[in-house]
């Protein structure tokens, strides 16, 4: 991996009980590069969204959720904290699969977090727009429209709005749940291509069901199978010389260019006596 962990688990274990109780984390521990952009993949229910929300403990919002072992976030622990969750996830953002608008203007969607947040004036608030704006490449399509509603933007103009609201708050850390996944191929393109630049400024941790995107985007790869870390590593030794027998497989398995999940819709991560369906209970859209 590169540079310095932004963030770091520690034999991090997630169950899920109910009427079955499902490991959907198993003894994780992996670093994740500052500045870089880690995807993390895994066949379907390996445990690859609860990796990622429980970085900023957003699966707590499952209440069937527990949790052992620890995040490390520079200094801070995640965990045993006395930071307010509000300035966790302010630091450690979370750019969900669905791109859902505020119900309010394209200027206010992105302005709503920095009002919360913090004491800005009108026209510090106009710049840092401006800013969010253009850094996911959408300045220029929307500036003379500013005060149209969010939701007349297309889809993919909407992934990009919802990642410059992320961006409004200041955060350390963007958590990118495939936000790709519910795009149109155009705007999936324009959506990788904003990640590449942000991954310049921002540690970007990203689910993602396609290889080939983790091949054209990813610094370092984690490969989860089972609820267990099979292999972290910087993305052209995991692909071009993976260490471990199961990451050979699953990339020769995969080919060079497939939906992770697509050549074997049975190769389920969910541990084989713990399968159940997934509860679907995804959490509300994080609005700033
Ligand atoms: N709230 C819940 N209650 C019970 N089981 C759950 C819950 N959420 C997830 N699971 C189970 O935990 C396991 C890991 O789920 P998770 O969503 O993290 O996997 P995933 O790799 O992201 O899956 P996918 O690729 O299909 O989105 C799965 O077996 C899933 O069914």
């Amino acid at each position: 991996m590169n540079n310095q962990p932004a963030l770091r688990t520690d034999n991090l274990d997630v169950t899920y009980t109910g009427n079955r109780t499902v490991t959907a984390l198993d003894g994780v521990s992996v670093d994740f590069a500052e500045n870089a952009l880690t995807a993390i993949i895994g066949p379907s229910g390996c445990g690859k969204s609860t990796l990622l929300k429980s970085l900023n403990r957003l699966h707590e919002i499952q209440p069937n959720a527990e949790i052992s072992g620890e995040v490390h976030f520079g200094d801070q622990t995640v965990y045993n904290t006395d930071e307010p969750l509000p300035e966790l996830r302010r630091q450690i953002g979370y750019v969900p699969q669905t791109p859902t608008p505020l119900p309010m203007s394209i200027y206010n969607n992105v302005a709503y977090g920095p009002k919360i947040h913090g004491d800005y004036s009108r026209k510090e608030l106009d710049d840092l727009v401006e800013t969010c704006l253009r850094k996911v490449n959408l300045w220029d399509e929307v500036a003379d429209r500013l005060d149209d509603p969010g939701a007349a933007l297309s889809t993919g103009q909407i992934q990009r709005l919802c990642l410059a609201r992320s961006l409004a708050v200041e955060p350390e850390i963007l958590l990118c749940d495939e936000v790709t996944s519910a795009l149109d191929p155009i705007s999936a393109e324009q959506v990788e291509e904003t990640l590449e630049s942000l991954k310049e400024e921002y540690t970007i941790i990203m689910v993602t069901h396609s290889m080939d995107q983790a091949r054209r985007l990813a610094d370092d790869v984690v490969f989860l199978y089972l609820g267990e870390l099979v292999e972290a590593n910087d993305a052209r030794t995991f692909f071009e010389n993976p260490q471990a027998d199961r990451t050979k497989e699953f990339i020769s398995g995969h080919g060079a260019s497939t939906h992770l999940e697509e050549s074997d819709s049975s190769d389920s991560g969910a541990k084989p006596d713990e399968q159940q369906e997934s509860a679907g209970d995804e959490p509300a859209p994080v609005q700033q």
